[in-house]
């Protein structure tokens, strides 16, 4: 529903800027409809802040959105690139709309009105037992790769508006607030969140969580990247029978990776403590691997690319559906990857406890086996390192494939590394269980390409490179 010169509707102008906003989630297909659920001004006076919840119908499933609005009568050069329009019918909002997460100004809002433990109409913004909150700071959109939104509050808070909404309570709150409980030293304290007044009977629904933010801390993906980038620029050591000898290449990774691999089996220990842990039957693993056919069969339907490896991937599920055994399922990540780590003085910390996206609310909050946080961690290694190189299609054959051999290098010391770490702090052998793993790497493997193909597809090269590794 693209507007057109004479429709310029609120809906219609919603409609045509929704599909380019990195984290609407349904860029698979048009949007049928669009409604706005609620609208509560949360700010009076020029700007106004709005506060919205639109349903967006695609393909016969409805989702809905959160956004943050600002109106203005004269909209200031600053704001002209965030603008969304200037609807002539408004449904009671007016003037200059724009996305107002780049207002510092209408961001403060949020924080002022979680500090007062505000309700304003279906809104009710919390405060965390015990925690002072400043109002004085502006509020700045980061720039990170999301699935949200994240604002940071000076250099104290960070804000994450969540944008595509679930029943219930986020688990990225549920999570952060239980192993906080457990006194886990890997998670950053939650210091506020703001939730939707329930129906009767219903669990109110997270709209956002304000954490502390870790001013010093650094993203493992970066570190992991810069890493990479040194031991690819490594000129090349003729007549050794290894092209590199590990830990010559600067900036190596290796004591990094097994530190995290010891912090995600903590955080693990914490997690069955606060949510418990239960034994499968051994026939349910059966379900798993259906489950893995399954998404398979329509990234296979959807991403024609995936086709060549189809084989290898269904062996693996195959040589997992073969040794049903029971294992042992509890809380996990769901979406771990170098992404969801900052490195900080103290030591690795996790976050976004929200699962994979795409998944229903009832599937992130379902227990899982361990390991499959593991694979994704270890599928990370394999993304940086072919970062570098996999999207560069103007390589010569050559360079491309010593480059392909080193890449293969960093991320198999980095992934024993990892392993090691994650085993030696007590978390189930990942290569006492290597089925188990291959089947969760493939699975989620799977999972990137379609991510990749529906959000990014100059990244698709990524993981089709590294299932044709996996697949040898
Ligand atoms: N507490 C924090 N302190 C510092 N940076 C943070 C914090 N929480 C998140 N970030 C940064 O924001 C990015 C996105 O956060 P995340 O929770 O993963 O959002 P999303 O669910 O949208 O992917 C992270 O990769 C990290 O760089
Ligand atoms: O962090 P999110 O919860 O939004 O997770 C989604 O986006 C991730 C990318 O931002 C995506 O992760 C994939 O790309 C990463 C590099 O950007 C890589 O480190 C991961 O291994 C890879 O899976 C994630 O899958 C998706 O759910």
């Amino acid at each position: 529903m693209p507007p057109s010169d004479h429709d310029h509707s609120l809906v219609q102008l919603l409609a045509g800027w929704l599909p380019k906003q990195r984290w609407f989630g349904g860029k698979d297909g048009p949007i049928d409809d669009l409604t706005i659920d609620t609208a509560t001004q949360l700010r009076t006076g020029d700007p106004v802040l709005h506060h919205l919840i639109l349903d967006v119908h695609q393909n016969g499933t409805t989702d809905h959105y959160q956004l943050l609005l600002g109106t203005r009568q004269h909209l200031p050069d600053r704001l002209r690139p965030v603008e969304i329009g200037k609807p002539t019918v408004g449904h009671g909002i007016d003037g200059h709309v724009y996305d107002a997460v780049h207002d510092p100004e209408l961001a403060r809002t949020l924080l002022a009105a979680m500090a007062d433990e505000a309700t304003v109409g279906p809104l009710r913004f919390r405060r965390a037992p015990g925690a002072e909150l400043r109002t004085d700071l502006d509020g700045i959109p980061i720039s990170a790769e999301q699935s949200n939104t994240s604002l940071v509050f000076g250099d104290a808070y960070i804000c994450k508006l969540f944008r595509r909404l679930s029943p219930g309570v986020n688990p990225d709150l549920e999570v952060n607030l239980a192993l906080a409980r457990q006194g886990s030293p890997h998670v950053p304290a939650v210091h506020g969140w703001v939730e939707m007044e329930p129906g009767t009977g219903d669990e109110p629904v997270t709209l956002a969580l304000l954490s502390e933010f870790l001013r010093s801390a650094s993203d493992g993906w970066q570190l992991a990247l810069t890493s990479a980038r040194d031991w690819l620029a490594q000129p090349s050591q003729p007549g050794l029978a290894a092209d590199l000898v590990p830990g010559d290449a600067g900036g190596d990774f290796a004591a990094e990776a097994e530190r995290l691999g010891a912090a995600t089996a903590e955080v693990h220990r914490a997690l069955a403590a606060a949510f418990g842990e239960t034994r499968t039957r051994p026939e349910d693993v059966r379900d798993t691997v259906f489950a893995m056919n399954d998404q398979l069969d329509r990234v296979n339907a959807a991403v024609p690319e995936i086709r060549p490896h189809a084989h290898a991937i269904r062996g693996a599920f195959d040589a997992l559906a073969a040794r049903a055994e029971a294992l042992t399922v509890q809380r996990v990540h769901g979406d771990y990857h170098l992404g969801q780590v900052l490195r900080t003085d103290s030591g690795w910390t996790l976050l976004d406890f929200e699962g994979e996206p795409a998944r229903t609310p009832a599937e992130r909050r379902a227990p899982a086996h361990p390991l499959r946080d593991v694979a994704g961690m270890l599928r990370s290694f394999e993304y940086a390192a072919r970062f570098l190189i996999a999207r560069d299609a103007d390589l010569p054959p050559d360079t491309a494939e010593a480059l392909e051999l080193r890449a293969r290098a960093w991320a198999a010391r980095n992934r024993a590394a990892f392993r090691t770490g994650y085993a030696a702090a007590g978390g189930p052998d990942p290569d006492a269980n290597a089925a188990l793993l291959r089947a969760f790497e493939f699975d989620k493997a799977v999972y990137e390409v379609h991510y990749e193909a529906r959000n990014r597809p100059s990244w698709l090269p990524i993981p089709l490179r590294s299932l044709a590794h996996l697949a040898e």
